[in-house]
């Protein structure tokens, strides 16, 4: 495969931050926000951000039945906290009309380092990166409260599951996008490269 092109789903969220760092582990990286846009990518980022906005701006800008299609078809997609939860078949607990692509057979719970601690960092030894452990970012961050038998984890923090993949689609609860480490994003550039 040529250089993978790979969007930036630019509905709301930290778009920018994941640019950089897809240019950085060499995919040419562009932000995607309408269903045109989804046709002309080989795979798609989904931001950090407010779930709950994005799921609204989706339906809004017709992206949500595209979108879902493609990732049902096998486009590969990672998704970072907010994007994390809009990859999960199931939000344990929604707000109201709040709507999700799926493609992770999980259950994820919003919010959920929230109460004890709004945001924080900590070292993640994550599945399929190799030497130190990475720097989770994790701003107001889901957890993965359970997963299918097709998903395989990736990380835990605490007891709680953080990261996951299933086929082609990986998520993460923290930002890789925001710590210059882009081992996370080369690891997902070379998922693309392997569906090619
Ligand atoms: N940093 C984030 O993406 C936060 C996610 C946000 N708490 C949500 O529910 O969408």
């Amino acid at each position: 495969m040529t250089t993978p092109v790979i969007g930036v789903l630019a509905l709301q969220g930290d778009v920018r931050e994941h640019l950089i760092a897809l240019a950085a582990a060499d995919a040419v990286a562009r932000p995607v926000r309408r269903p045109e846009e989804l046709a002309e990518i080989d795979a798609l980022v989904i931001p950090g951000g407010e779930s709950t906005t994005i799921s609204k701006l989706a339906v809004l800008f017709g992206v949500m039945d595209p979108l879902r299609e493609r990732l049902r078809a096998g486009m590969p997609v990672y998704g970072t906290c907010a994007g994390l939860i809009m990859l999960a078949d199931k939000i344990l607990d929604p707000r109201s009309g709040q709507e999700t692509f799926g493609g992770i057979d999980m259950i994820v719970r919003r919010n959920a380092f929230g109460r004890q601690n709004e945001s924080f960092e900590a070292a993640v030894a994550l599945k399929g990166v190799d030497g130190d452990p990475v720097e989770g970012v994790f701003i107001r961050a889901p957890w993965v409260e359970s997963v299918g038998a097709e998903v395989e984890v990736l990380a835990e923090h605490d007891g709680h599951i953080v990261a996951v993949r299933q086929g082609n689609a990986l998520a993460t609860s923290f930002h890789p996008e925001l710590t210059g480490d882009h081992r996370v994003h080369a690891l997902f550039v070379d998922m693309v490269r392997d569906n090619a």
